[in-house]
């Protein structure tokens, strides 16, 4: 092969580069046997570094750089260099930015037409009586402070109908007053008005339903009714089992009775407390009051909360505490976290760090897309505690020589559900074996879904369940806004965030799409608006991803545009909206979406567009609301809509050559990476094949079908259109409620049949340990490695059963308990034979030190 390639790229349109450290004549021959030719390697050197500097460096990235660029050439059009169509064109691209064109002159009070036309839309208006009341409250100086007019809008959405009859009235009764009473706007509304409405949320009764007027959609209704009290029905019967198998079932309560109320009274450290001081952490948010105490006990925890509760403190904490008691001697990895983000790997070790400030407890992050070698290396040293994602994780355990995981004492897995859903069982599982069974075990999520029960049963014994809230609650304090998307009117999403980004919600804002692709495209959209958006997604590498949401974090983007990798646990401070472009897959999915604002009892809002395919999840967003009026309908003007549209419109050919060049660089990328890799590869040949052969967990094609999948698996246990899961469950989804009748009966035999099976199993397991005592323990104590039991519903999980009735469950230990017995629970000797199991050492500690 012989190849010539020639690097004279011109990547801004502009003139080629012919500085020092870039050479526009740079070629390179590739013949048959290695790459051995290669020529001017330092100029090309230079120019990947060069290249890399632009794609991540201070200036902003190739794409900020060409967005600026072109609005300023749409500037430029404004300001008459260019004529006719154009300059039009570019008005209207410079509407609300007072910045450009004929605006500019009165760029100060930003005076196009369109800016008054829709000041006076955001008067506030009475939408019941239809007065405008705006004059007396709003305050005029601010004309998009919309909050003030939904709080003037006020009012309860169709006294004595339920929500399902809300939205089949809007169906029926558009136009005129009565469709002011529906969830939902009508294409009649040609108002300038935009209105947020709450909508009254009740709890559904079991009293028989007023006869509704038959609609088109009437039957699927009734249908949507049935099959949701069903699952009620199937979903008590399951909570049932799980009663039966977590150690403690009172550990729902809200109540915060008994519990320890300052963290002073929790035994901790003075360097732990100490670290807890200086975050400014005084009191302990309800999951951290019970699970603390708990895992100091050396209890397995399955725990959840609602988003930005404080759950990684909740497990951070007794960690650092248990570590503080570990021997010098023999340094070791004894504590693993386990992550499914990057992002979240590395927020959770920043707060692991910053409260162990003043312990001697050493980190390790191992996180895909950082240098495996660097990892490698500070894996040597036996870090006390490692953060990781599954995959790099197994990446080590695998092939970096020296890491094992033979002395863990605890092993947390945090959002364990978005780790299945990412497909990554195979690999948890894979770690679960490498780790010791004596350790101790921790899992923490807000939405625990019925996916993880088989995870649980792998790799908890005898968990203790910490639900602090509902596992389908949203936070407290947030508001969630809906605007209803009508199917002929899709298309329109764009311009609906563009008038909420320009208008409304200006700062701090979290926007989330479904693809990489429209992430990128309303970046560009938005940059071209003269609006500061920054990226996160996939697609990304490493540096840019981290640079995105340092500059997010800084103020110095107003909108983070993301995927779902953004979705969980991202603990940004002051975020204010999270606006979601579509409704989410799942409705978990969309609880730790929203969940990006309004946490540690901070407000937020959240903005959903939602379609007429997502009515259920519109439903079950409604049910995990917690307070009056925090859920509301924002109706935008579609006048302004069709602005906006049209606006769009003139813009999308620059979005699309801006798409187009962006797709060219990051060909190029891939290029230079091969060829980087071609000069490594020349540069260190003997080193490279003198090293041991990797092995790999799963080839790419495995992985994508896991990853498939688990996302599959997933979305059947928490999808409200129930399609998946209809499927796995059989005669679930029925059309006729008699039917319904007969299939639930049957659910309730099967789960019945199950549930004595699991009690027969159980006195098995009873003869069984009667015979050979402590057999459970002597497995695990005769090495480190002692592998359990994969079980679907068999041995691991009715030994389990078995201890829960054993150590006393629902005994909820207090802190001065536990520094009494020492790690030993209530239970006396009973206890004492548990938290042996559980090699509570730390306490032990405990206790000496008091
Ligand atoms: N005891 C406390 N007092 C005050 N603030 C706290 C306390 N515990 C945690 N926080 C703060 O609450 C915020 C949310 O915490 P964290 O990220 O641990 O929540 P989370 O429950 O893990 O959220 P998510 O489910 O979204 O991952 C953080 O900013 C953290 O600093």
């Amino acid at each position: 092969m012989d190849l010539d390639y020639d690097l004279n790229v011109n990547l801004d349109g502009e003139e080629p580069q012919t500085s020092g450290d870039m050479n526009p004549e740079f070629a390179m021959d590739f013949d048959n046997d290695g790459f051995s030719n290669l020529r001017h390697s330092a100029d090309f050197i230079a120019a990947r570094r060069t290249l890399r500097n632009r794609a991540v460096g201070g200036e902003g990235t190739l794409l900020d750089q060409r967005i600026a660029k072109r609005r300023a050439q749409l500037k430029r059009k404004a300001t008459g260099n260019l004529e006719g169509d154009d300059v039009e064109s570019s008005e209207d691209d410079s509407e609300g930015d007072g910045e450009v064109g004929q605006t500019q002159a009165t760029a100060a009070d930003a005076s196009s037409d369109e800016e008054l036309a829709d000041r006076e839309a955001d008067q506030v208006v009475d939408f019941v009586s239809g007065s405008d009341s705006s004059d007396d409250d709003s305050d005029a100086s601010d004309p998009d402070d919309e909050d003030a007019s939904e709080l003037d809008g006020e009012v309860e959405l169709a006294d004595g109908s339920d929500f399902d009859d809300e939205v089949e009235a809007s169906e029926d009764e558009r136009g005129g007053v009565s469709d002011t009473n529906s969830l939902y706007d009508s294409d009649a509304d040609d108002t300038e008005l935009d209105l947020v409405r709450p909508v009254k949320v009740r709890a559904r009764s079991n009293a028989p339903k007023a006869p509704t007027t038959p609609t088109g959609d009437d039957e699927e209704s009734s249908d949507e009714d049935d099959d949701t009290s069903s699952e009620s029905e199937l979903d008590e019967e399951a909570e049932a089992i799980k009663r039966e198998y977590f150690a403690s079932d009172n550990e729902n309560s809200d109540d915060d009775e008994g519990y320890p109320q300052s963290f002073n009274t929790m035994n901790l450290s003075r360097p732990i407390l100490k670290g807890l001081t200086q975050l400014n952490f005084t009191k302990p948010t309800p999951i951290q009051a019970r699970s603390i105490p708990m895992a100091l006990l050396g209890k397995d925890i399955c725990g959840g909360a609602v988003t930005g509760s404080g759950k990684t403190a909740a497990f951070i904490v007794p960690i650092l505490e248990r570590l503080l008691f570990r021997s010098r001697k023999n340094p070791a990895v004894r504590v693993l976290v386990i992550c499914p983000t990057r992002e979240l790997a590395i927020q959770c070790q920043n707060v692991a760090v910053k409260l162990a400030a003043f312990t001697d407890v050493t980190f390790c992050l191992c996180v895909g897309g950082l240098p495996m070698k660097k990892q490698e290396a500070e894996l040597r040293l036996r870090p006390d505690v490692v953060i990781a994602t599954p995959g790099r994780l197994i990446d080590h355990v695998r092939n970096s020589p020296s890491f094992t995981l033979d002395l863990l004492e605890i092993l947390v897995m945090d959002e364990a559900d978005r780790m299945l859903e990412e497909g990554f069982k195979a690999e948890l599982t894979e770690i679960i074996n490498n780790c010791p069974r004596t350790r101790q075990t921790m899992l923490f999520s807000a939405t625990m879904t019925d996916n993880v029960n088989d995870l649980i049963r792998l790799s908890l014994q005898r968990p203790v369940r910490i639900q602090v809230d509902s596992a389908k609650q949203a936070a407290r304090n947030l508001v969630q806004e809906f605007i209803r998307v009508r199917a002929h009117r899709e298309a329109d999403r764009p311009a609906i965030l563009l008038a909420l980004c320009k208008r409304t919600y200006q700062r701090k804002c979290i926007v989330f799409f479904r693809s990489k692709r429209a992430v990128r495209e309303m970046r560009i959209l938005l940059g071209l608006c003269g609006l500061n958006a920054v990226e996160l997604h996939g697609n990304l590498s490493q540096e840019q991803r981290m640079r995105s949401l340092e500059l997010f974090r800084d103020g110095e983007a107003d909108f983070l545009m993301a995927t779902d990798v953004a979705a969980r646990g991202l603990d940004i401070k002051g975020v204010e909206t999270v606006i979601n472009f579509n409704m989410p897959h799942n409705f978990a999915q969309y609880l730790h979406r929203v969940g990006r604002t309004a946490r540690a009892g901070t407000e937020g809002r959240s903005v959903t567009l939602a379609g007429e395919a997502d009515r259920k999840m519109l439903r079950l967003a409604l049910k995990s609301s917690t307070g009056p009026n925090q859920v509301r309908n924002r109706v935008i003007p579609p006048a302004r809509i069709e602005r906006y549209r049209q606006r769009i419109e003139k813009l999308l050919p620059q979005v699309e050559e801006l798409l187009e060049e962006d797709q060219t660089d990051r060909m190029v990328a891939k290029a230079e990476m091969m060829v980087t890799k071609a000069a490594n590869l020349i540069e260190h040949e003997a080193e490279i094949k003198a090293r041991p052969r990797k092995t790999w967990f799963q080839t790419n094609g495995e992985r994508a079908a896991e990853k498939a999948k688990g996302k599959e698996d997933y979305n059947a246990k928490f999808d409200p259109h129930g399609k998946s899961k209809r499927k796995d469950a059989g005669e679930r989804k029925l059309p006729n409620s008699r039917k319904r009748r007969k299939a639930t009966d049957e659910d309730k035999k099967a789960l019945r049949s199950s549930m004595a099976s699991i009690k027969s199993a159980k006195r098995t397991q009873w003869e069984d340990r009667g015979k050979a005592p402590g057999a459970r323990a002597s497995a695990g104590s005769g090495g480190a490695k002692g592998k359990r039991a994969k079980s679907s519903f068999s041995p691991g999980f009715t030994n389990d059963l078995t201890n829960v009735t054993k150590m006393g469950a629902g005994k909820r230990p207090t802190a001065a308990a536990s520094a009494k017995s020492g790690g030993a629970g209530k239970k006396g000797g009973k206890g004492q034979q548990n938290a042996g199991k559980f090699k509570g050492k730390a306490h032990k500690g405990g206790k000496g030190r008091k």
